[in-house]
């Protein structure tokens, strides 16, 4: 019997849109069996606010053939306190994190094939008294790993040196090795999840006009441009340090597959303003598969349904087709 990849979708913070959006995902004919890791009442009000029906199936570990819209089988993970749409509650944190344990721990055991994050706000867990910077952090210090943060439209796929820091502490922690772990990675994921045996990697200076030659700061000449001289020995094929402001205009694009940015906002405006409904935020060099959207909480529309589902939509297709990917080729993938 082939059976339905069991992808675990979590829910993230109760008080934004994440829980409406589970249930439009459920709606939709996507051939998965989807397994909400969140609050089974919580689901059923998010339900009700969207006016959409919902079948809720307690979780047995079990496998299956088929799965009809708007079934969504639940592993319970309780509430705090019951959410307020638009004001997070720091009470909710711990749940938050114990809905992230499973569904990494889950995949770890074989339970899941793959993991799909709804958005969680990162300050609600802070104000908890919680260390936590976001799902990627958590993920690989879960699993030990090193890991890179991607965000892919079906036009343009950007990856990060570094993810969530002040911008104040960007330029130490560019350093040689650092980008030489960065793009190791970056290069055996896109060969072993993109399929692409010698992929083009484009890598943005840092400063501006990537430092117009030491003028306008040093860093390209002191560490990015030897870092990637040695991965070019080694036959990695890079181009850059690029100035960020020109390295999106199309003729640069058709030059390589994917774009490594020295900080999360120095890329990410690109992808969101040209695709925020199609892209997928995924992290490359965790042992097990994780996708999620690439939007926030969005606090103003939580309650109302009229979130728009379309991200986490790509998000669980991505997945499916990076669980494919795997299954028909094991041995290059992480
Ligand atoms: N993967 C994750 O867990 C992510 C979490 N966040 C967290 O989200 C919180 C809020 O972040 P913001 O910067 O305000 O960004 P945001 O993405 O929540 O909102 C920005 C604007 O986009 C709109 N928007 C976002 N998603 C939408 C959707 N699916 N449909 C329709 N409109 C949508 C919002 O209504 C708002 O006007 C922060 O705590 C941040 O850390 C942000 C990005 C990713
Ligand atoms: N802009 C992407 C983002 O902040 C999501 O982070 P994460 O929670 O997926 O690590």
């Amino acid at each position: 019997m082939q059976t339905l990849p069991r992808l675990a979708i979590t829910a993230g913070e109760p008080a934004g849109i994440g829980p409406e959006l589970l249930i439009r995902l459920a709606a939709t004919p996507l051939a998965a069996n989807f397994i909400a890791v969140t609050d089974r009442a919580l689901l059923e009000r998010a339900a009700a606010r969207c006016g959409q029906p919902i079948e809720l199936i307690d979780d047995d570990g079990s496998d299956t053939a088929m799965r009809r819209p708007g079934q969504l089988r639940v592993r319970h993970v309780p509430l705090g306190t019951t959410e307020q749409p638009g004001t997070p509650d720091p009470a909710n944190a711990h749940h938050v994190l114990a809905t992230l344990t499973e569904a990494a721990d889950g995949c770890m055991a074989g339970r899941y094939a793959a993991i799909v994050t709804a958005p969680l706000q990162k300050s609600s867990i802070n104000e908890a008294g919680i260390r936590f910077s976001g799902h990627t952090e958590f993920f690989a210090e879960r699993a030990h790993a090193d890991v890179v943060m991607m965000l892919a439209s079906p036009e343009l796929r950007v990856t990060l040196a570094t993810t969530h820091l002040p911008l104040s502490a960007v330029p130490a922690a560019i350093t040689h090795d650092a980008l030489t772990r960065v793009l190791r990675i970056v290069h055996r994921e896109l060969q072993g999840k993109f399929g692409l045996l010698e992929p083009r990697i484009a890598v943005l200076g840092l400063n501006p006009h990537a430092g117009e030659g030491g003028h306008l700061g040093r860093e390209e000449l002191d560490t990015i441009i030897p870092a990637l001289d040695a991965l070019r020995a080694e036959g990695m094929d890079l181009l850059g340090p690029l100035p960020a402001d020109t390295a999106f205009v199309p003729s640069l694009r058709e030059r390589y597959d994917a774009v490594l940015a020295m900080y999360h906002d120095q890329a990410l405006p690109v992808l969101k303003s040209e695709a925020f409904d199609r892209t997928v935020n995924l992290t490359l060099g965790l042992p097990f598969i994780r996708t999620s959207v690439d939007h926030g909480t969005a606090l103003d529309l939580a309650g109302t349904g009229r979130g728009d589902p379309s991200s986490l939509i790509a998000a669980a297709r991505m997945a499916l087709e990076l669980v494919a990917r795997r299954s028909a080729h094991p041995q290059g993938h992480s």
